[in-house]
């Protein structure tokens, strides 16, 4: 069974309003849309925020069974989705079993198969829920290796999560002859620059200083790209990075697709949403359906700050304890 969120029920309301117009006047639609996406305007930021308000088209997806998926073209309610059904590539599912996904949690259920056509998606659920190999996956389908272009952007707040996402890219990547870039503030602008010359990388994970400027200066070719991937986008729309956020977008091409992944999505980062996205499928996953059936959790309580040494030991010492047949099903996942 499927409900409507009531947290943006103005928009969903509206939305549906709209979407119906929409298919009776395409036209509307289109000026609508085109003015909402209008990258050309000198205006910059002003145009950013849209004045009618609520062209969201917004459809929050809230399924009751957990493990179920529905609102979602060819998928059937209530069957559990696996990574075989996906209809991914040969060698991204191969990516996936090597890198110890058995199952797909709630998020990668539900928002895989949508941004892999090729749709806006919101994507929210909480931390460690798997929504970084959740894009990671779509971006890796969606990417024409044989195509010497780079296809996707992929922007991360920070330095760190930016490497993190890298590697998640690599690792599901493995089998597929998919080039890759990280580039990030604090690193030299020349090794990004050599990088990017000795081929060009299909996909792109950066911070978005970064990643501007090398747009900016010529580096990276964003003419090509088809999906634009705003990680933690709560942050990325926050104040601090919407200009640059904003800046890299308006150098895509029109169609490009955009995908929004966070785990908190406040209402003043909704209505900047709305400016730049088309028909975004929301996706809400709600607390209870978000345990990962392959992780266990733990904690370690300790009396004060542990050196990193000392928390790898840690974790070491669960690996070691986790990988002992039949106590975990991911050896070593926590
Ligand atoms: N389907 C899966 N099966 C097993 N492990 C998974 C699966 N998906 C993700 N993981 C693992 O779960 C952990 C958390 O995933 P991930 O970092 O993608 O979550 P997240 O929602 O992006 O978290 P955050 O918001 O903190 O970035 C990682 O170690 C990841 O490798």
């Amino acid at each position: 069974m499927t409900s409507a969120s009531t947290k943006f029920s103005r928009d969903v309301s509206t939305s549906r309003a709209s979407e119906e117009g929409a298919d009776e006047n395409p036209n509307e639609a289109q000026e609508l849309g085109g003015r909402r996406r209008d990258r050309d305007s000198e205006a910059g930021l002003s145009e950013f925020r849209n004045p009618e308000g609520s062209y969201g088209l917004t459809t929050t997806v809230e399924d009751e069974n957990a493990g179920a998926v529905s609102d979602q073209e060819g998928v059937a309610e209530g069957s559990p989705l696996g990574f075989e059904d996906m209809n991914l590539k040969d060698e991204l599912l191969r990516g996936i079993y090597a890198y110890g996904f058995e199952t797909p949690s709630a998020i990668q259920q539900r928002a895989i198969i949508p941004c892999v056509q090729g749709r806006d998606v919101i994507a929210q659920a909480q931390s460690g829920t798997g929504k970084t190999a959740t894009f990671c996956t779509a971006v890796l389908e969606r990417t024409e290796c044989s195509t010497p272009e780079t296809q996707a952007i992929i922007l991360e707040p920070t330095r760190e999560l930016a490497l993190q996402t890298h590697r998640c890219l690599l690792a599901l990547g493995d089998y597929m002859k998919v080039q890759t870039a990280c580039i990030v503030g604090g690193g030299r602008v020349a090794d990004d620059v050599t990088r990017l010359r000795q081929s060009p990388a299909h996909v792109v994970v950066g911070t978005p200083g970064r990643v501007k400027h090398l747009i900016n200066a010529q580096h990276l070719d964003p003419r090509r790209v088809t999906m634009l991937v705003l990680d933690e986008a709560d942050d990325l729309l926050s104040s601090d990075f919407k200009d640059q956020v904003y800046d890299i977008f308006r150098t895509l091409p029109d169609q490009v697709q955009v995908v929004l992944v966070s785990a908190t999505m406040p209402p003043e980062v909704m209505s900047v949403t709305e400016q730049f996205m088309r028909n975004p499928l929301q996706i809400l996953v709600k607390k209870e359906q978000l345990t990962l059936a392959g992780i266990r959790q733990f904690y370690v309580q300790v009396e004060r700050e542990v050196s990193g040494c000392l928390a790898n030991a840690v974790v070491g010492t669960l690996a070691v304890h986790l990988s002992d047949p039949g106590s975990n099903p991911v050896p070593g996942r926590m």
